[in-house]
């Protein structure tokens, strides 16, 4: 029994279908991310899983239990850590108090160590709490009780480096543990790091579920070259060539006597190569160039080959490019901020429902 099972999960708010026949399953023991643009529908599937709303159709289970039994629910829930992207916590009280009252009503098993790993400060009223603080405390109220499942919604934003770091790596300690996380994300790097697959959404649709690597693998390579001397342009007429950047440099005079420009260096794509034309052959050409390549790299070197390299390197795309790819369209959610490592963002396209989950509710 998987630990998530969504099928055909759909949230119609009227106005907005946030979550359109989602069907996926979070398998134990693995760290699902769930990966998706601003209002593309995240929120809505957590606060489904935790019984905040309830779906317009389709089934939710949690560690086997339906989502809309409540009495099956609250069993699974003893068993399940939340951390909602925004915890709300009473202000007026300290954390030490907040703590209390979750041992109270679910228990401490670990609130020790977590308290010595994301170390809010504890006899501070909330109130008196930073953003990067309340979501500190929010990781404690999470996994005190020592959950076998973890929901977690945009779980580092606030987090310095430093604990954006402690945190990945007790996650992976708790995944060996056999804890099962489920985490939505817009930042790329995050996934990377953390999660064994991915569920991307957009529009409320569920657009691909892949293991991490798939999605490097789809990402591609950047590819950057210098080569001695001028390469056609219709060599890089390949399938799986992106976002091609090229220079033509010699430094030299033109054949006929004027002097051309060191460098000239225009943006392009592949299929779009009647620029930078070498001037003594007449063909397109560049000496350096910058692109992103999903193709068979086998097939890139057989039509360079030919040609004497200065340099050449290939590593791996940034993640922001392939969510770009799968994003890049508009599609008619307000999510138009392209997705950052550091996750910054625009807050237009936020819904209200999902400012209303307090902390640890699970
Ligand atoms: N209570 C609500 N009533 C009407 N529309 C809502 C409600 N809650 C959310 N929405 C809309 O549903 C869509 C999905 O919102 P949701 O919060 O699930 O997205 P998200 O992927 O979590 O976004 P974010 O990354 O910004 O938190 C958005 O268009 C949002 O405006």
């Amino acid at each position: 029994m998987a630990a998530i099972e969504l099928e055909g999960l759909t949230k119609d708010y009227g106005e907005v279908l946030a979550n359109d026949d989602v069907t996926f399953d979070v398998e134990r023991g693995e760290i699902f991310g769930y990966l998706g643009p601003n209002g593309a529908g995240k929120t809505t599937t957590i606060r489904t899983l935790l019984g905040f709303i309830s779906p317009t159709d389709g089934t939710a289970r949690v560690l086997g239990r339906e989502v809309t039994d409540e009495a099956e629910l609250l069993e699974a829930k003893r068993r399940i850590g939340y951390l909602p992207d925004d915890p709300a916590f009473d202000e007026s009280v300290t954390g030490r108090e907040i703590l209390e009252l979750h041992a109270s009503i679910k228990g401490d098993e670990r609130s020790e160590e977590l308290l010595e790993l994301f170390d809010p400060p504890l006899d501070r009223t909330v109130r008196h709490y930073s953003h990067g603080n309340v979501k500190k405390l929010g990781l404690v109220t999470t996994f005190m009780h020592d959950p076998e499942l973890a929901i977690l919604d945009e779980p580092t934003g606030g987090l310095d480096p430093l604990m954006k770091q402690r945190f990945a790596e007790f996650l992976r300690e708790e995944r060996s543990r056999g804890m099962t996380v489920f985490l939505s994300s817009h930042i790329l790097g995050e996934v990377r790091r953390l999660c064994d697959r991915v569920g991307i959404i957009r529009n409320g649709r569920l657009v691909a579920v892949e293991p991490v690597e798939a999605l490097l693998n789809r990402s591609g390579k950047v590819v950057r070259l210098r080569a001695e001397e001028p390469i056609p342009r219709s060599k890089l007429d390949l399938e799986g060539v992106y976002d091609l950047e090229t220079t033509l440099s010699d430094g030299g005079d033109g054949p006929d006597g004027t002097e051309r420009p060191a460098e000239s260096s225009v943006e392009t794509t592949a299929t779009n190569v009647d620029v930078d034309r070498d001037e003594v052959t007449g063909e397109t050409a560049f000496t350096e160039c910058t692109f992103t390549f999903t193709g068979d790299v086998n097939v890139l070197l057989e039509r360079l080959g030919e040609y004497r390299l200065i340099d050449l390197s290939l590593e791996e795309a940034p993640l922001e490019a392939v969510f770009l790819r799968f994003y890049g369209e508009h599609d008619g959610t307000d999510d138009g901020e392209p997705v950052t490592e550091d996750g910054s963002r625009t807050e237009s396209g936020r819904g209200t429902a999902n400012r209303t989950g307090g902390a640890g509710d699970a």
